[in-house]
């Protein structure tokens, strides 16, 4: 299966989170399970992602949960209309991010991200998401995304 975020154009791939021509990104790879309409993602902080030592820096997170959350709504939308992401890419802003910390993330296992598309209407997609640190569930993030055109941001 291949990431949503490959299916990215170049133009639309260069995101610090989840492009795949920027050198210095994260480079965060989602996957979409269509039946159970839910999205996926790991990554895997490194000792430079400290918040205090032991933890993970929020900020990071939130970009984990940014990131993770745009592709889902790429997902989400093809899935819904019955689009092909290789034939039609998709490619979505956040206008909105929320992050709600539960407990402090440990730094140092891998992390898992879950995605769902709460609302998918228009250009708008609302995503739910959560950070698994193993069993532990550390964070809790929505976002609303928008779908852009062609042209966006000219
Ligand atoms: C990245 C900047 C954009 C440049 C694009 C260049 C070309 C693309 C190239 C490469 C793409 C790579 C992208 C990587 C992305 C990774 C993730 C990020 O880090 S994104 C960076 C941070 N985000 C921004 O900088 C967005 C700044 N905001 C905007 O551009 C606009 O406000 C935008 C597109 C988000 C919405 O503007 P409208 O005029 O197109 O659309 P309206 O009609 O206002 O909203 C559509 C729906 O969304 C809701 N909405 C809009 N803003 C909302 C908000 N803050 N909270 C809740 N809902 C909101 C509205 O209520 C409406 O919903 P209803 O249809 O009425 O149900």
């Amino acid at each position: 299966m291949k990431a949503i975020q490959l299916h990215y154009p170049p133009e639309w791939a260069h995101c610090y989170g989840c492009g795949y021509l920027n050198p210095m990104g994260l480079h965060l790879q989602t996957y979409w399970n269509r039946e159970r309409k839910e999205s996926r993602t790991a990554f895997t902080p490194s000792p430079h992602h400290t918040a205090i030592p032991g933890f993970v820096y929020g900020g990071l997170l939130a970009s984990l949960v940014d990131c993770h959350a745009t592709a889902t709504a790429a997902a989400a939308k093809a899935d819904a209309e019955g689009l092909d992401l290789e034939k039609t890419p998709l490619r979505f802003v956040t206008a909105s991010l929320k992050v709600d910390y539960l407990k402090p993330t440990p730094l140092g296992p891998e992390l898992v991200l879950v995605g769902r598309a709460r609302e998918v209407k228009g250009r708008k997609v609302v995503v739910e998401a959560e950070v698994y640190a193993g069993e532990a569930l550390t964070v809790r993030g929505e976002a609303v995304l928008v779908q852009i055109t062609e042209g966006f941001g000219g």
